[in-house]
C-alpha cells in the first residue's frame, strides 16, 4: 500500500505574533530538508502551495486585537487550500507562521472533517478572546475561535466551516496560562495535560490519553504543534518562549506515538522564528519532529 500525499502549505505570516520573524518559518523549515525527509519516508510531497498576504484587504470590525484584517485574509486563503488538499485525499501540512494561522487550517479542515479532533501541543492554550486577551496578539486566540468562543467565527473565514467540540480537543504541554484561559478550560471541560501532568504521568501516558480522547468518535485528527511547547533550551527560536517545556525526547516520543496511531489527518507546525534562533537549531528541530510524526524511527 502506498503512502498518501503530503501537501505542504507554506504560510509566511507573522502579524499575529507580538514580534516579527515567524513569517520566515516556512522557508527556513523547507531549507533544512523537510521535503527530502518526507520523500525518504516514502511520501509523495506537494510543496508548491504558498499563502501570500493580499494587497487589498476587507476591513473587519475593529477590536483591541492587532492586525485582524491581515489574519482574516491569510486564514481565508489558507482555509481554501487546506480544504482542497484534504478533499483531494492528501495530508495537509501547514508551515507557519504564527499560531493565528491555525484558524485558517481549522476552518478549512472542518469542512472536510466536520467532527474533527484536535491535539494542541503548546506552552500556551491560545484560549483568549477579544475581551480577555492581555496582549491583543491574534496568536493567543485561535483555539478559542475554533471552539466558537470568540466574536470572530470560523464561518467568517470560510463558509461551511464547523466549530470544534470541546470534548474532542486536548492540549498538551501547557505551562503559561492566563487567568481567563484557566477558567475556560475548567468550565468547558477541555482536556489539558499541563507540564505537571506530563511530569507525573509521563509523556507516553499523556499522548495515549490524548489520542483516545481526540481520536475516538471523530472523523479526522489534527495536530497543531506550536514549537514553543518544546523547552527553550532545545527550541530557542520562537517568539514567546517559556521555561520548563518538553524535553527533546519527550517531543519526539509524542510525535512517534501520534504517528503509530495512524490517526493523524493534518498538521500545523507553527511559531518557528528564525530571527530569534541559535544556529538554526529550532528550524532543524521542526524538520526532525515532523519526520517522527510521519514515520521516521530510530531503528
Ligand atoms: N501561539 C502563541 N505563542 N501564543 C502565545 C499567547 C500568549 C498570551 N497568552 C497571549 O494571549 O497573548
Ligand atoms: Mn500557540
Ligand atoms: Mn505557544
Amino acid at each position: 500500500m502506498g503512502q498518501p500525499t503530503i501537501s505542504i502549505i507554506s504560510v509566511p505570516f507573522g502579524y499575529g505574533a507580538g514580534r516579527p520573524g515567524s513569517e520566515q518559518g516556512p522557508d527556513s523549515i523547507l531549507k533544512f530538508g523537510l521535503v527530502k525527509k518526507l520523500e525518504q519516508l516514502g511520501y509523495d510531497v506537494d510543496a508548491g502551495r504558498r499563502i501570500q498576504l493580499p494587497t487589498s484587504l476587507t476591513p473587519y470590525p475593529t477590536t483591541r486585537m492587532k492586525h485582524v484584517d491581515q489574519v482574516m485574509a491569510v486564514c481565508s486563503q489558507l482555509a481554501r487550500e487546506a480544504a482542497s488538499a484534504a478533499s483531494a485525499g492528501s495530508i495537509p501540512l501547514m508551515l507557519g507562521g504564527d499560531h493565528s494561522i491555525a484558524m485558517g487550517s481549522l476552518a478549512g479542515l472542518s469542512r472536510h472533517y466536520p467532527n474533527m479532533g484536535v491535539i494542541w501541543v503548546d506552552a500556551h492554550s491560545d484560549l483568549n478572546t477579544e475581551i480577555t486577551s492581555p496582549s491583543g496578539n491574534m496568536h493567543g486566540i485561535p483555539l478559542a475561535a475554533a471552539l466558537g468562543l470568540t466574536q470572530l467565527k470560523l464561518t467568517q473565514i470560510l463558509p461551511g466551516a464547523v466549530q470544534l467540540k470541546p470534548e474532542n480537543c486536548v492540549i498538551i504541554g501547557a505551562r503559561d496560562l492566563d487567568r481567563d484561559e484557566k477558567t475556560l478550560i475548567r468550565s468547558r471541560g477541555i482536556t489539558c495535560f499541563t507540564m505537571y501532568e506530563i511530569d507525573r504521568l509521563g509523556i507516553e501516558h499523556v499522548v495515549q490519553e490524548a489520542l483516545r480522547i481526540a481520536g475516538t468518535g471523530t472523523d479526522g485528527l489534527h495536530v497543531s504543534f506550536d514549537i514553543d511547547s518544546v523547552d527553550p533550551f532545545e527550541a530557542p527560536g520562537t517568539g514567546t518562549p517559556v521555561r520548563g517545556g518538553l524535553s527533546y525526547r519527550e517531543a519526539h516520543l509524542a510525535m512517534e506515538l501520534m504517528s503509530e496511531s495512524g490517526l493523524i489527518t493534518s498538521v500545523d507546525m507553527v511559531e518557528v522564528n528564525p530571527s530569534l534562533d541559535r544556529n538554526n537549531q529550532t528550524s532543524k528541530l521542526a524538520v526532525e519532529l515532523l519526520g517522527s510524526l510521519f514515520g521516521s524511527r530510530i531503528l
